[in-house]
């Protein structure tokens, strides 16, 4: 058979490292989808597993959350209606540093040249639109329209996509996907990273060696880009930070990747709703090493936690001091070389020693006590083990997860900058399907749950025993402690009876409504035996049942909202 422009597609994605795409049918991509499902590998076996999703925000979303598992992502839609769904969720990889490669099909090429009004565009003949608007959300957006320029333009997207860890855009005509192409070449054209300058590198680890030269009291601050440098970035991190024997805190977005039974973890750096004592040690550090930090309104608790010593701040492939910047670094080179200059100055672990809070007394509730959310948090976090990644949705849910410690080997995923309500239903199921080896818990509330709820059903279409806690607080509580008004309130759903009719005749869901703790604990027991499928315990509490960080953060959060306008 001829080797076609999908074929030429599928190939590479397959050499990226990608094994299911995600995709939503539609008449400009089904030639498209034919060529992706239809690679074999070496034993006769789809090399790509094709899988669907409700709609075409769930399926970007549940690409985003395997490009978590995965390292990258595929997700394949069709033109305009399709397409501008998916934008979302590849907004949300942009946002999130994550090799996402939205495919859409498109017109045929000859329809522009015809002025042919088309059925799912604007009902203009300008088919132009679509990619001028993924160049604004993605690191790379091609349009093939001569089945020739293929290779090219897939080996630029792809390569852009995993070398800058952001989306990348490939638009494949619906007449040229099975179109005669070349074969690719060597993968290494397109995964090889930079690699970093020597020079920069030594003169790098130089000024770095130089910013600590004189500190008396070095801490390191860990940012949610340092995973995305990959494994060996965090690996040498670990090692770095041993060598210099200071105390480590992360970003809020940043949890677990650095480990928290580690004995130089010291906590979340969030402000006033830090945990542990990350705040102090932060705050009394006269020289912090950031790696992959990101300081945002929501990170920096509406810019009242701004560290408040010159930094230095070392990203995937760059580095900067408080007066220099260098280039073509990688991260992983940069921390490996500067553990070899660096010498151990362990005053802020010491003092950590002598500031660290004394473990707190939970309170267990009554079995038969109206449940809350402090009981759901005790109960929880237990479940957390060294397979467990542990996935929290915009909402309470983040605090509530922010305060759980995680065992050794235990995962962490939250979406906080993009922060798009209901991203870790679809999220969580992409992510499963990439570590099938991982037991995934999702903390979501009803309003997020609202949003993307239809992705339970591709958990139970592949019988993935993901445990989904939904806090069912009667609304939007992160909204109410921010501004609230009638908006914020919802309608509420019978969870449970949704996904039992997500089962139909031939589905394994498990779900019940919990209003104790006892009940709740009865859930769990539950949840944790059944498998074949996911199970929903929908947790109910009271609306202005929140953390008290939720209110503080909200608080501040709010008033650098309200900041008047500065009239220049
Ligand atoms: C409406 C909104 N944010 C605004 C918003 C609106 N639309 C999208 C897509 N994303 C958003 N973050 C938010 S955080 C709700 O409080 C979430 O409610 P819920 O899931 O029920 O969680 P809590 O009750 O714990 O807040
Ligand atoms: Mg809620």
């Amino acid at each position: 058979s001829i080797f076609t422009v999908g074929d030429y597609l599928a190939e590479r994605l397959v050499q990226i490292g990608i094994r299911h795409h995600f995709v939503v049918p539609g008449d400009y991509n089904l030639i498209l989808l034919d060529k992706l499902g239809g690679k074999l590998d070496l034993f006769g076996r789809p090399a790509l597993i094709e899988v669907g999703c409700a709609n075409e925000l769930n399926c970007s979303m549940a690409a985003e959350g395997y490009a978590r598992a995965n390292g990258a992502a595929a997700c394949v839609v069709t033109y305009s209606v399709g397409a501008l769904s998916a934008f979302n969720g590849t907004g949300s990889a942009y946002a999130e540093n994550l090799p996402l490669i939205l495919i859409s099909g498109a017109p045929n090429t000859n329809d522009a040249g015809q002025f042919h009004l088309l059925h799912h565009t604007l009902g203009t003949s300008d088919f132009t639109y679509q990619l001028e608007m993924a160049r604004k959300i993605t690191c790379c957006a091609v349009a093939i329209d001569r089945a020739s320029d293929a290779p090219r333009l897939i080996d630029r997207a792809l390569h852009a996509a995993l070398r800058a860890k952001k989306p990348a855009y490939i638009e494949i005509p619906t007449n040229l996907a099975g179109a005669p192409c070349m074969r690719p070449g060597p993968i290494s054209a397109v995964v090889d990273p930079v690699p970093s300058n020597p020079a920069v590198l030594a003169a790098t680890i130089g000024e770095a060696a130089q910013y600590l030269q004189g500190k008396q009291k070095p801490a390191i601050l860990v940012g949610p880009k340092l995973r995305r440098a990959g494994p060996e970035a965090e690996e040498a991190l670990i090692k770095l930070a041993e060598k210099m024997g200071c105390t480590v805190a992360v970003q809020p977005a940043a949890k677990g990747m650095f480990p928290e039974d580690h004995p130089q973890y010291t906590g979340v750096f969030w402000g006033q709703v830090s945990t542990l004592a990350a705040d102090a040690c932060i705050n009394w550090a006269d020289a912090i090493l950031c790696v992959g930090t990101v300081f945002t309104d929501y990170s920096t608790v509406g810019w009242t936690a701004m560290p408040s010593v010159p930094l230095m701040v070392a990203e995937m492939d760059h580095v900067t001091f408080p007066g220099s910047t260098f280039g073509r670094v990688r991260l992983c080179d940069f921390l490996g070389g500067l553990t070899k200059a660096v010498r151990r100055n362990d005053a802020t672990m010491i003092e950590y020693r002598r500031l660290r809070p004394d473990p707190v007394l939970i309170h267990v509730a009554g079995e038969n006590d109206a449940l809350s959310r402090k009981e759901i948090q005790r109960q929880v976090e237990p479940l957390l083990d060294a397979d467990t990644t542990l996935f929290v949705e915009t909402g309470d849910s983040w605090f509530n997860g922010i305060q759980m410690k995680l065992p050794k080997g235990a995962d962490f995923e939250i979406e906080m900058q993009w922060g798009h309500i209901g991203w870790s239903i679809p999220a969580c199921f992409g992510y499963a399907l990439g570590k099938p080896e991982r037991k995934v818990i999702t903390m979501v509330g009803d309003g997020s749950f609202q949003v993307t709820a239809q992705e339970v059903s591709q958990m139970v279409r592949w019988k993935l025993p993901i445990i989904i806690f939904l806090i069912n607080n009667k609304g939007y509580t992160i909204e109410v402690e921010i501004h609230d008004g009638l908006y914020n309130r919802i309608k509420n759903w019978d969870y449970a009876a949704l996904v039992q009719a997500f089962n139909s005749t031939d589905g394994n869901a498990a779900s019940c409504r919990v209003e104790t703790g006892g009940e709740l604990a009865t859930a769990i027991t539950m949840a944790q035996e059944h498998k074949g499928g996911p199970t929903l315990v929908e947790c109910v509490i009271h609306q202005d049942d929140c953390s008290r960080e939720l209110i503080t953060w909200g608080h501040y959060v709010a008033a650098a909202n309200a900041r008047p306008p500065v009239h220049v």
